[in-house]
């Protein structure tokens, strides 16, 4: 098996989301504040009016404003596709300064899946652009009301590379700490932020890149870390399942193996489940021990969609065999294990 090809060249869409009023505009332009983030052009897929006057300084022509950091904004009334085409091609005229990365800002209530799946999936989106980093901004009043109250939110949050916490200012350090305890539950392979109302939000959040190999081994360690720490409460027994069923049934779990893989049967497997469970698989994410291949295999996925496998360089220190974290809803972790034991090996869900 071949890793992807080099990721360069394209260039990264990193995706902010998060629900309703959580505080993703704000993060942005705090964001973009930083000079190191001036190269930057921002998408913002909006319905209906675009409040964006606090960022404005000029405006390029009706769908195109320049921001007060540089950086290049576009609102996309219409498609997502049309917006990338038509940044990419005022870059290429020069009708708009050269950017080396778009952010694009969701709508509220937007279902992340299906914007990854165009990013990637488009015939020609997928040769000049690449996913970036998936970060969902959640606030402490709202977010366990609108986890339990909306799917979107959900999936916005299983989605995650990292998870923002705002408002933190507006509610008690106990109802702080109880949302990340949610967060973590829900998704314990992203990393978790708590933005401060007087610090400025580390740029990080959106140029720790996962196409970079050394932010993409840390990255892995961390679900791993996650994972053991975490595996009580993914089990949902107690407290946990209490939590799991207000949560619309979404569970995650860990499948492991410690002999090698061989790779056809595995993939194979994959697209077989993905093809049946797609719809509830929100999340998954697996460092894999494959047949004859010395490194470990990351992949990756949304939904019905599997990123191209990419090779690390070397396993983690203390960390060895195939371990896939999988945030699905109404998904009996027995049977993926079952299926996982029939075709592939004997993998353990845990
Ligand atoms: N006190 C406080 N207010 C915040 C914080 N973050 C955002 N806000 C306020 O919350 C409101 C909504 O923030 P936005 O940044 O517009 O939220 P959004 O997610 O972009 O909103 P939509 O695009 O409408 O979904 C604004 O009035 C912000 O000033 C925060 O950390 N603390």
């Amino acid at each position: 098996m071949n890793g992807p090809p080099a990721p360069a060249g394209k260039l990264p869409v990193h995706v902010l989301t998060g629900f309703l009023g959580a505080g993703k505009t704000s993060l942005l332009r705090r964001l973009l504040a930083s000079p190191a983030l001036a190269d930057t052009a921002v998408l913002i897929n909006e319905f209906g009016e675009v409040g964006l006057d606090h960022l404005l300084v000029e405006a390029v022509d009706e769908d195109i404003v320049l921001l007060k950091s540089g950086c290049v904004c576009c609102t996309v009334r219409t498609d997502l596709k049309d917006g990338l085409v038509n940044l990419m091609e005022r870059r290429r005229h020069g009708t708009l300064p050269p950017f080396a990365r778009v952010v694009l800002e969701t709508t509220g209530i937007a279902d992340p899946g299906p914007i990854v799946t165009t990013l990637i999936a488009d015939p020609m989106l997928r040769h000049q652009f690449r996913l970036g980093g998936i970060v969902t901004v959640v606030d402490v009043p709202n977010g366990v009301g609108n986890l339990a109250s909306f799917p979107e939110s959900l999936r916005q949050v299983a989605a995650a590379d990292r998870l923002a916490i705002s408002k933190s200012d507006l509610a008690s350090p106990g109802e702080a700490a109880m949302l990340a305890a949610r967060l973590s539950a829900l998704n314990p392979s992203a990393a978790l932020v708590t933005l401060l109302p007087d610090e400025a939000p580390d740029i990080a959040l959106l140029l720790a890149d996962p196409a970079d190999e050394a932010h993409r081994a840390a990255e892995v360690r961390r679900w791993i870390e996650a994972a053991a720490v975490r595996e009580g409460g993914w089990r949902f027994h107690g407290h946990a399942a209490h939590e799991a069923g207000r949560h619309g049934d979404i569970r995650a779990f860990v499948i492991r193996a410690e002999a090698p893989l061989a790779w056809p049967r595995f993939a194979l497997w994959l697209s077989m489940l993905l093809n049946r469970h797609g719809g509830e698989i929100l999340r998954l994410k697996g460092l894999l021990s494959i047949e004859s291949i010395a490194e470990p295999v990351v992949i990756q996925g949304v939904q019905h969609l599997v990123h191209a496998p990419e090779h690390l360089k070397a396993w983690p220190e203390g960390v060895h065999g195939t371990q896939i974290v999988m945030i699905a809803r109404r998904l009996d972790p027995a049977l993926v294990q079952r299926s996982f034991d029939a075709f592939v090996g004997s993998g353990k869900a845990q």
